[in-house]
């Protein structure tokens, strides 16, 4: 699965212990972060991620993308809910975005927790599917 990777600052360190405690999970999947968030993560973990921009330069949107093309099977998105954020348009852009393609997307480490524990268990396997249609969002079926 592809799995997206994202957290607003003051979250970094939230996201860091995550990824630590579910290496071994993570490590099985496509990995993909906006710039800084990816770095922090390889530094802390050595987990191999492909790293887009920086959230505020466009990463978000590079991941949207993603979305958009049906490639991104689940996002890991811990937004600073009291900070607001200069490119806060391509925060609310990719959550959108996810919902129009029906992506499990989680913005806070609860959430989080249980997307990771339902990929090891098989809950997203229902993503192959989908992607046999890359156009198609779960809905239409
Ligand atoms: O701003 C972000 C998401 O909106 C995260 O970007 P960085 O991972 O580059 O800090």
């Amino acid at each position: 699965m592809k799995i997206a990777l994202v957290a607003h600052d003051r979250k970094k360190d939230t996201i860091i212990k995550l990824a630590t405690a579910y290496q071994p999970i993570l490590e099985q999947h496509e990995l993909f972060a906006t710039g800084t968030t990816g770095l922090k993560i390889t530094e802390a973990t050595g987990l191999n991620i492909h790293r887009f921009k920086s959230g505020p330069l466009g990463g978000d949107q590079q991941i949207g993308a993603m979305v958009s093309e049906n490639k991104m099977d689940m996002i890991i998105f811990l937004r600073d809910p009291l900070a607001s954020q200069p490119h806060e348009p391509d925060v609310n852009a990719l959550i959108r975005l996810s919902d129009v393609y029906e992506i499990p997307l989680a913005t806070n480490i609860g959430a989080a927790e249980v997307l990771i524990r339902g990929l090891a268990n098989g809950f997203l396997d229902f993503r192959q599917v989908v992607k046999e249609d890359p156009q198609k969002p779960m809905s239409a079926y």
